[in-house]
């Protein structure tokens, strides 16, 4: 961090300081050689000869940043004045494909939208069938620079468009951070629900109550439901000097992969059969984690639909001197079962908004629902 000090100089004091960029400037290509290189292997791979969703996880979010240190490369300079960190998964669609461990994968990406100190990420990843790569995901992450300590925001470099597909992937990305405010200001953190989740909840309510009496009070569970408080799994991480950036802070692919892996223990739980991901959305990183912290990660199943369950994972910091909880992300992530799943019902208002809260992230998936089968991503 001495070191990094002495970078400041080399800030911007105005993003018009700083020259624009193309699209094609930030773009890179990654192999992962995992069929060329089978000693590789042993990382990503699952007990079902799968790989591994969550080194997955961990991949992108290094590429991501890989990417944005591409995109504000200062060439007189040998190392970067900017801390990037991840602020946001906005989105990650699985499409339909499985992904066995004995075929090379490659990642690509680049830069698509800037603002003035955050980066909207695109990324894909194509595994090898025959002579081939297909497509296996699409993702979007935002990055946000940081001056050299990361202490403060730092401006990034313009970017300019240079064709019809790369203006509309720039307008993508404005409509981006406009339905991302639109998310969060229509929060039920801040808003009540809308008149038809409002039913919603009260139907589920009434399916709820006993018939033999005449109470509010009490409550019977319907055929083939959970309520969602037995959903919960909860884990605990030492956050271990390992698992720290480059800016001494935890890797945001470790919580990822630690908060998906307790996400798909859930929805294995839940579901009694094995879970496939087919989408993250909307993870954001609130605080950075502390080197030392303990991690507590509590997951649920918040909204179910035929063979789809949709599990948060919240997570909190404290460290070993202060019992006092932070709340650092909020994971979103949607599974589907072999067969169908129960309902899931919530008992008490606060779970009411959490099954809202759900509907409204599952609704939002891109892909169409029924075009979701035969996925083989696992933890
Ligand atoms: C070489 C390659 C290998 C490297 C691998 C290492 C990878 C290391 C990457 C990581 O592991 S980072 C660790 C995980 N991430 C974190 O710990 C970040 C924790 N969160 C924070 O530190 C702050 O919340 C954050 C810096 C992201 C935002 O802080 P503020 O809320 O004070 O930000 P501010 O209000 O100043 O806004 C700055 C910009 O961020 C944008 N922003 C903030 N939160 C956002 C959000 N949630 N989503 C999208 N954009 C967001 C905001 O719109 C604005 O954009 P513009 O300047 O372009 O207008």
């Amino acid at each position: 961090m001495e070191e990094r000090k002495l970078l400041h100089s080399f800030l911007a004091k105005s993003q018009k300081g700083l020259p624009p960029r193309r699209m094609k400037d930030s773009y890179i290509e990654v192999l992962l050689p995992l069929g060329s290189q089978p000693e590789l292997r042993e990382k990503y791979l699952t007990v079902q000869n799968t790989i591994r969703f969550g080194r997955i996880l961990e991949d992108l979010d290094s590429l991501g940043v890989l990417i944005c240190y591409m995109h504000t490369k200062i060439h007189s300079a040998k190392m970067s004045p900017l801390s990037i960190v991840t602020a946001q998964v906005d989105k990650i669609d699985l499409c339909k494909t499985s992904l066995g461990p004995e075929h090379d994968i490659k990642f690509s990406g680049h830069v698509s939208w800037v603002g003035k100190t955050s980066m909207e990420v695109k990324m894909k990843m194509c595994q090898l069938h025959g002579d081939e790569f297909c497509p296996v995901l699409d993702a979007t992450f935002v990055m946000v620079a940081r001056d050299s300590e990361n202490k403060g925001p730092a401006f990034v470099n313009p970017l300019i468009p240079e064709s019809p597909e790369e203006e509309e992937l720039f307008r993508q990305g404005e409509l981006n951070k406009g339905r991302r405010v639109a998310f969060t200001s229509t929060s039920l953190l801040k808003m009540a629900p809308s008149a038809e989740e409002r039913t919603t909840i009260h139907e589920m309510f009434l399916n709820t109550l006993d018939p033999k009496t005449i109470s509010f009070r009490s409550r019977v569970l319907p055929p083939k439901a959970m309520w969602m408080e037995n959903s919960k799994l909860k884990s605990l991480e030492v956050c271990h000097p390992q698992e720290r950036n480059i800016f001494n802070r935890i890797f945001g692919g470790f919580l990822m992969r630690k908060a998906y892996e307790l996400g798909w223990a859930t929805a294995c739980n839940f579901g009694g059969s094995r879970p496939f991901v087919i989408a993250v959305d909307d993870i954001m990183f609130q605080k950075p984690v502390e080197v030392g912290s303990l991690l507590f990660l509590s997951s649920q199943v918040c909204f179910t639909q035929d063979n789809y369950m949709q599990v948060r994972v919240h997570s909190e910091v404290a460290s070993l001197q202060n019992r006092e909880h932070t709340t650092t992300n909020v994971f979103h992530f949607t599974f589907m079962s072999e067969k169908e799943v129960p309902l899931v019902f919530p008992r008490t208002y606060g779970e009411s908004m959490l099954y809202l809260d759900g509907q409204r992230h599952f609704n939002s998936m891109s892909v169409p629902v029924n075009l979701r089968k035969d996925y083989l991503v696992e933890p």
